[in-house]
């Protein structure tokens, strides 16, 4: 929902809270330099972060670029962001990127198995190759590459990943408190 000025947006499906924290100005694109600090903020080596932004940005940004855009291709317009979805994912997210919680429970409750609502790093990695379709390489890598940095970023002194820090991943109130920041619903 765009604002008559332009400027911050209610944003309304939780994949778009999930990128709104990247987009430091509010307005409504999350550009190269913007995922790139974002990350450095939440912890991100400077190396790191100028690798991941170049990727999330080069793949995700053509997919959501409107037709008649002017900017970088490397621009993520958090409209489209849906577009963004790729296969071999949890589906935790439905096709318009609004959060399914049916789905999210089933990550704990199927691969959980040693410890109720957590799951270990060799648990996650299972339920990424469960959820892996066929031949489908570029999902499995966005899959992995969105896991492995959440499981880096949220993990416990233990090594394991809660169900309720992962639930904080999907509206993007984890990179929030990350950075030590108040988010758009003051938590
Ligand atoms: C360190 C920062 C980030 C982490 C830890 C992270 C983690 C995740 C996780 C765990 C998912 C859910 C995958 C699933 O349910 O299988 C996801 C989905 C997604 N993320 Fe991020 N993300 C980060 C940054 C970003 C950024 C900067 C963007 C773009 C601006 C982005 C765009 C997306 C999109 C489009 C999806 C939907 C993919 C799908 O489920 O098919 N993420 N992310």
């Amino acid at each position: 929902v765009a604002t008559a000025d332009g400027g911050a947006r209610a944003w309304t499906t939780a994949l778009q809270q999930h990128v709104a924290f990247f987009d430091s100005d509010k307005d409504g694109i999350v550009s190269f330099s913007e995922t790139e600090t974002g990350l450095r903020s939440i912890g991100f080596g400077f190396a790191a972060a100028t690798a991941a932004a170049t990727l999330i940005n080069g793949v995700i940004g053509p997919k959501t670029r409107p037709e008649n855009a002017t900017t970088s291709t490397f621009s993520i317009y958090i409209e489209n962001i849906q577009k963004g979805i790729h296969t071999s994912d949890s589906g935790s997210y439905d096709a318009q990127g609004n959060f399914v919680q049916a789905k999210f429970d089933e990550i704990f409750s199927k691969y959980g198995k040693t410890t109720p609502n957590a799951l270990t790093e060799s648990e996650l990695e299972q339920m990424r190759h469960a959820n892996r379709k066929d031949n489908d390489f570029k999902g499995w890598a966005a899959s992995k590459a969105e896991w492995d940095q959440l499981y880096g970023l949220a993990k416990d002194k233990n090594g394991l990943l809660h169900k309720d820090t992962t639930r904080t991943v999907y509206d993007g109130s984890l990179f929030y408190k990350l950075a030590n920041k108040t988010g758009p619903s003051g938590n």
